[in-house]
């Protein structure tokens, strides 16, 4: 079996023990990695101020060599908060209106993506498979085959990919499409993200889809796919029931009084509908005022991407927002909406699902959306909640037993909280066992196995 070379923007290093467990795409990547052997390279998540890049910072664990590069302070801001998150971000969730497309930003992007490439080479065999994850490396592939590898080289996308119109409003579209047509397999999440790809190559008139998912462009036939990222569904179940009993979930329990609890968790990003939801659920107190006093929303926020300005400037709306709501519907011994603007940890997020009679996922497009799987594995099999969740999210296509929302309809997502609210037991077992059935078959390592298999006969 080959060697697995993982390279990615964010890299996981193993746990010390008696941490938070790492989510379920690090457990998984550093299952293969061990599996085969391997390097995972990426971002220290450090920047210096000096130009004279520092030796690759190289820790081995067990069959695994984490491979940490330092990036310069401009690098950063060039390549991460600006290209890949301020243009191919909200390019790629649909938002023309803010993008803010600037060359220096894009030759950041490029002059990064090659510094990478620089680094990584010298580490890679002959016979190296190479995995590239996310928006942040499109153009990675191309540097490494200007520099001669013939390796087999996989990219995954984990956000979604627009249909033509929305990518040809990004000026450098071609090239970031010329990048992608240097891996041997490009997989994205859901069918409709690689039928947007197709369309584009196709209305361009740069390429053509051929049988079998596979793409002709640039003089370079490629395989394209699609493979839904999951969570670790049983672990998570049986980490969740015994996360039941955390001391913090034991006290989020008492202090909700009875009610019946809703729970939203999102990084604070505009692309996660979470102004709409808080609307959402003013507007159900108001249509349903004998929920007053009766029910507790719980918003988990975690600060993301502040230096970006769209985030920032979120960050003082959606908390001006749930401290108004609060004011105008709650009473001076309730408050209705209670928002954290922080991380919360692994065990009790798993706990705090539980405890939930509503998961309430609503993004205004999202990739896949691992918080609305990790709601579902997380509930009690004799009580289930009941999953809200947008059609716009990747994990839509493969949640159809969830209250499927439009979350830009208000009204229409108010009256969801209020169906999840008084469904029976009967119809929450049977829509909650009909999607853990397709979770526990489908969960992340069946994705990871999938995409190596793909790549290893493309
Ligand atoms: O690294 P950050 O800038 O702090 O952002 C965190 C991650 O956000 C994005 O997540 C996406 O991947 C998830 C797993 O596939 C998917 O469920 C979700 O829908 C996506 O939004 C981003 O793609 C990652 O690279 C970031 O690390
Ligand atoms: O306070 C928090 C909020 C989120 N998460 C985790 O962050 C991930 C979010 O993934 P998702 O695919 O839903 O969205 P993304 O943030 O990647 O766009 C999930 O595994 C959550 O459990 C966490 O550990 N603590």
């Amino acid at each position: 079996m080959s060697r697995l070379v993982v390279v990615s923007n964010r890299v996981t290093l193993p746990q010390k023990s008696g941490d938070a467990p790492a989510g379920g795409l690090a457990v998984a990547l550093q299952a293969a990695l061990e599996e085969r052997g391997g390097i995972w390279m990426g971002w220290s998540g450090k920047s210096s101020g000096s130009k004279e890049p520092q030796p690759l910072d190289m820790r081995t664990h067990g069959n695994i060599t984490y491979a940490l590069t330092d990036l310069t302070k401009t690098d950063v801001e060039e390549y991460y908060h600006g290209f890949a998150n301020r243009v191919l971000w909200p390019i790629c969730h649909y938002r023309l209106d803010l993008a803010e497309y600037g060359r220096k930003e894009m030759a950041g992007y490029f002059r990064v993506n090659r510094f990478f490439a620089q680094r990584l080479a010298p580490l890679i065999k002959e016979d190296d498979v190479i995995w590239v994850h996310d928006y942040h490396l499109i153009p990675l592939a191309a540097e490494l085959r200007e520099m001669g590898l013939k390796n087999k080289i996989g990219f995954f996308l984990h956000i979604p990919w627009p249909p033509a119109d929305v990518l040809f409003a990004m000026p450098v579209h071609e090239q970031i499409m010329r990048g992608l047509s240097q891996y041997d397999l490009v997989g994205f999440q859901t069918e409709h993200d690689l039928d947007n790809f197709g369309g584009g190559l196709v209305r361009e008139g740069i390429g053509e889809r051929l049988e079998g998912n596979k793409f002709s462009t640039y003089g370079r036939t490629f395989k394209g796919g699609y493979y839904s990222i999951a969570i670790e569904t049983e672990e998570f179940a049986r980490f969740a029931k015994k996360a039941y009993n955390n001391a913090i979930v034991r006290k989020a329990r008492q202090s909700v009084e009875g009610r019946d609890l809703i729970i939203g968790v999102d990084r604070l990003d505009y692309s996660k509908g979470i102004t709409q939801r808080i609307d959402a659920f003013d507007k159900f107190i108001t249509l349903n005022p004998a929920y007053q006093n009766k029910v507790t929303y719980l918003q988990i926020t975690p600060k993301s991407r502040s230096e970006v300005p769209e985030y920032e400037q979120m960050q003082r709306t959606v908390a001006e927002q749930a401290g108004r709501v609060n004011g105008s519907v709650g009473t001076v011994d309730w408050v209705p909406i209670r928002y954290v603007n922080r991380s919360v940890a692994r065990p009790v997020l798993a706990g705090l699902y539980r405890l939930a009679r509503i998961g309430l996922v609503t993004p205004l497009r999202d990739g896949m959306n691992l918080v609305a799987k990790e709601y579902l594995a997380a509930q009690d099999p004799e009580d289930p909640g009941v999953l809200v969740l947008s059609r716009f999210a990747g994990a839509a296509r493969e949640l159809t037993g969830a209250l499927l929302v439009n979350p830009y309809d208000i009204e229409g997502t108010a009256h969801a909280i209020a169906r999840g609210l008084t469904m029976s037991l009967d119809e929450r077992k049977q829509r909650w066992e009909k999607m853990m059935e397709h979770l526990k078959v489908y969960d992340i390592n069946r994705w990871c196995d999938d995409f190596l298999k793909d790549l290893a006969s493309a």
